[in-house]
């Protein structure tokens, strides 16, 4: 992504405003990015909805106090983005297809919902695009998954990269693809997220205070991704800069080693894509 292009996009709905909508609106709002109109933003509840009362760069509605509210924001979108939880989405797309524009491109960011799924519940005039993204998404350093429709052009698809390209990288698949992308880059904050919520426990099991541990494991974690992100080294390589031969790293990734890591993150993203299949099928 490059923060000096200049994006212009046309209208946009964003239905089901929350962590993962917010997090693109986050970026939709950035300055170097326009968008046709107030970006119209739905939620259920009136004070979810009442948040966005100080930012005129955005239309908000509550289904609580206006059942109409879905159909009322996409009336006349170009571009609207479907991120209620996986199970509500046929529902919402039968709700919102009188009101879609001629055209319109409906994307979602629901685990496991398919193209076909979506198509199914919508008029055959409006495209789909699938996609997965991730919340890092909200300070420009997102990753997002996005497979085309059955319905959708190459212009369709370009111009969702692009409008994802705004808050990140943009990586086009296949759809058989997404769940395997989710189980890595949707889902992967929280993994790092807990990775540092453990390694914080070890920090303070060995005696130092929650902000002395803080300090150094977020420290750490920042400096490491920022250290590979500046070098151009290989991950292997800044690891062997550390582990010093016959040294102290030495024995602590031997342990890593021995319980066999890369199985159990090949198992936890193998348990993540199976609930995706389940939300597929409406579990
Ligand atoms: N969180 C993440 O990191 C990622 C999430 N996703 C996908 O994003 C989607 C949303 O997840 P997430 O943001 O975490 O969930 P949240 O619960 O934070 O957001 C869901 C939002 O939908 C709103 N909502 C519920 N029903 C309706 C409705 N009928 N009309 C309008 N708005 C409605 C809720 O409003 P209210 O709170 O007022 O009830 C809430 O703001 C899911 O499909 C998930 O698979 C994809 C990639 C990553
Ligand atoms: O946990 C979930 O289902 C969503 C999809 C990827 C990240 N969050």
């Amino acid at each position: 992504m490059s923060e000096n292009t200049q994006v212009t996009l046309p209208t946009i709905a964003m239905l089901g405003a929350g962590s993962m909508a917010r997090a693109i609106l986050a970026g939709l709002l950035a300055p170097h990015v326009s968008v046709e109109g107030a970006v119209r933003v739905t939620n259920r509840s009136a004070d979810n909805a009442a948040s966005f009362d100080n930012e005129p760069r955005v239309q908000a509605w509550a289904t609580a106090t206006n059942p109409e509210a879905n159909l009322e924001a996409v009336r006349g979108a170009a571009i609207v983005l479907v991120a209620v939880k996986p199970a509500m989405v046929p529902d919402l797309l039968d709700e919102i297809s009188p009101a879609l524009a001629e055209g319109a491109i409906v994307v979602s960011v629901a685990a496991g919902v398919t193209t076909a799924t979506m198509e199914a519940h919508l008029p055959e005039h409006v495209s789909v695009i699938r996609t997965m993204p991730n919340t890092p998404s909200k300070i420009g350093l997102g990753v997002t998954g996005i497979a085309a429709g059955t319905r959708s052009t190459p212009a369709q698809l370009d111009l969702i990269c692009g409008m994802f390209s705004t808050v990140g990288e943009v990586i086009v698949l296949p759809e058989n693809m997404i769940d395997a992308l989710g189980s890595i880059s949707g889902s992967g904050p929280a993994y790092v997220f807990y990775f540092i919520e453990q390694l914080t426990k070890v920090a303070i099991t060995h005696g130092f205070s929650a902000e002395q541990a803080q300090k150094m494991v977020q420290g750490t974690f920042r400096g490491a991704v920022e250290l590979l992100a500046q070098s151009g080294e290989e991950p292997q390589e800044l690891r062997r800069q550390v582990t010093s031969p016959k040294g102290s790293t030495e024995r602590a990734i031997a342990v890593f080693d021995d319980a066999n890591i890369e199985a159990i993150l090949l198992k936890g993203t193998q348990a993540a894509i199976a609930r995706s299949e389940e939300m597929a099928r409406g579990e």
